[in-house]
């Protein structure tokens, strides 16, 4: 199957002379759930920085999304992709409903009906409060729900269950295993769960670099426990 989007040898640093991310190769299909675990301080933030354009101290032999050779700078690529950063709330000072309008307008898109995700999310007294004056987890659902109405080719989030109540957890699960259906996520996380149940792939970030859990056996019993214990 040809990779929508590839990114092959990407070396990323802060100081040049110990890089964080060395030479990493990684491929995601059209339409798939994959999921990146990793220690503390492995690079998973990093990563998904330089995917978003958002780190400069990188460099990559090649990034194609479609086959054709892009940078991740480039507007039609930024206009494909959307991201959640864990603990980052822009636009404090506009309300979720504003912030929506905002974003749809931008990406040239016609705001679907939310209903479901705003039930799902338990936002509904929420959606008119300045997004600065919300909770923590409130403030994570104002990005997650736009995420999952715009349903971007390419969706990045990063630890999306961080300050989440269980509730909305289960319907987060729920919206991530059903995004195959919208484009590609590529998400990064702590609980193994989160991948566990949503993820059709999974990758561990060592090292600097990218290996894939190539055994499956955590997608019949939905524990990577023990195949982590191997790596
Ligand atoms: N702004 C920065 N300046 C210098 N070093 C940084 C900076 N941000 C991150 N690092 C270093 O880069 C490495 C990777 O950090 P990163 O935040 O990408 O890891 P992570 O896998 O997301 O970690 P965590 O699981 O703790 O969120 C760490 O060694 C970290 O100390």
């Amino acid at each position: 199957m040809k990779a929508e989007f590839s990114v092959i040898n990407l070396t990323a640093w802060y100081t040049q002379k110990k890089p964080v991310l060395q030479e990493l190769t990684f491929h995601l299909q059209k339409h798939e759930v994959v999921g990146m675990i990793g220690l503390n301080g492995a690079g998973k933030t990093t990563l998904l920085n330089c995917l978003c354009g958002l780190h400069d101290g990188f460099q990559a032999e090649s990034v194609k999304w479609n086959g054709q050779e892009i940078r991740f700078r480039d507007p039609a690529f930024m206009f494909l992709r959307y991201a959640v950063f864990d603990g980052d709330s822009p636009f404090g000072y506009f309300t979720f409903r504003e912030y929506l309008a905002y974003v749809f307008r931008t990406y040239k898109k016609q705001i679907p009906d939310i209903e479901t995700l705003i039930r799902g999310f338990s936002f509904e007294q929420y959606e008119n409060v300045l997004i600065k004056e919300l909770s923590t987890g409130n403030k994570k659902k104002v990005y997650l729900i736009t995420a999952f109405a715009l349903h971007p080719d390419l969706l990045f989030l990063d630890e999306p269950v961080n300050g989440l109540d269980f509730q909305s957890t289960e319907f987060l699960y729920s919206q991530m295993k059903e995004y195959k259906q919208y484009g590609t996520l590529f998400f990064s996380s702590h609980v193994l769960e989160s991948v566990s149940l949503t993820a059709d792939r999974i990758l561990l970030l060592k090292n600097g670099s990218i290996e894939e859990l190539c055994d499956k056996t955590w997608k019949e019993n939905g524990d990577i426990r023990e195949v982590l214990g191997h790596v």
